[in-house]
């Protein structure tokens, strides 16, 4: 059985989730996904050697049982995460029919989240008309044992953030390259720290300062100049020492302080759980009460 055929709704019966076969499957979020044989892998920024299509399985399949777990015919005010996993969240919740979903609402964590929701014809909402929300699936850049995480590789971590304060369940999905014991094992690149613009550089010498000497503002590719965020402002990449990452709520608090930051991309206490796609085709699940379940493919 491949990792795509899994039933994951399966192990929990009480709830009466029709199974979907992939072959239902249409959706233009599905479209996005493209057939490399080799991905980049942003956490290294080498190529990885594991061939895409793992990766992407791996990916829907965490997207995929997350859904089926998460998000119920009851739910009605849904938050859309970003990143690379989240098209498979909306391509499930599709999945889900038109009847469940045109009573529903999805409010998006950027522009990208946004578009995926156009495009797939969802109903569009906005957090400021919606501050509850029944729950919001999102992607992470890394989550460690206690359900903490790194989000903001995409630049969205402030708007993910206020989605993920809003929901009354809050869960992450990503692939298993994400599941790590201590935030800053994989994940290399530093913290995500979105700045006003204007306050950049003093923000910068204060992170050298407090343990980040290589906190750096996170340059565009394709274009001159920084990443300005959906937000208008600018990125900060902060890598900190092992030992302050092993207390992220600590180095939280201590970086909300400084004057000038928005929002860090250090997510803490906030998740339900998190899923993993396997590159067996399994799904690992950590639960916010400590719980790790290994969910096979048959
Ligand atoms: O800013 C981006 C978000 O925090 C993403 O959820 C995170 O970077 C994971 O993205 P991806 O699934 O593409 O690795």
């Amino acid at each position: 059985m491949s990792p795509t055929h899994v039933r994951p709704f399966a192990l929990i019966p009480s709830r009466s989730l029709i199974y979907l076969p992939p072959s239902t499957i249409k959706s233009r979020a599905s479209l996005s996904v493209r057939n490399h044989s080799k991905v980049h892998c942003r956490s290294s920024g080498r190529m990885s050697a594991v061939p895409v299509d793992i990766i992407e399985k791996s990916k829907q399949l965490a997207a995929w049982t997350a859904v089926d777990n998460h998000i119920l015919p009851a739910d009605k005010i849904i938050g859309i995460g970003s990143g690379s996993t989240v098209p498979y969240v909306v391509e499930r919740i599709l999945a889900q029919g038109a009847e469940v979903n045109k009573g529903r609402v999805f409010i998006p964590t950027g522009f990208q989240s946004r578009q995926l929701i156009v495009e797939a014809q969802l109903t569009l909402g906005d957090v400021s008309q919606y501050p509850v929300l029944d729950v919001t699936i999102d992607g992470a850049d890394e989550v460690d044992h206690e359900l903490n995480s790194i989000k903001g590789g995409g630049a969205c971590q402030l708007q993910e953030k206020v989605l993920a304060e809003a929901a009354k369940t809050w869960v992450m999905v990503a692939d298993y390259r994400k599941n790590s014991e201590t935030l800053g094992t994989n994940w290399k690149q530093g913290i995500p720290i979105e700045v006003v613009p204007f306050a950049y550089a003093g923000v910068l010498r204060k992170l050298h300062s407090i343990g980040s000497p290589t906190a750096h503002l996170r340059m565009a590719k394709m274009k001159a100049g920084p990443v300005v965020t959906d937000n208008g402002n600018f990125v900060i990449d902060a890598p900190f020492a092992v030992e302050q990452m092993k207390e992220p709520a600590k180095l939280l608090t201590q970086l909300k302080l400084i004057t000038g930051i928005v929002e860090v991309g250090l997510f803490c206490n906030l998740a339900k759980a998190a899923y993993f796609g396997n590159q067996d085709g399994s799904v690992t699940i950590k639960w916010n009460n400590g719980r790790v379940e290994q969910i096979s493919k048959e």
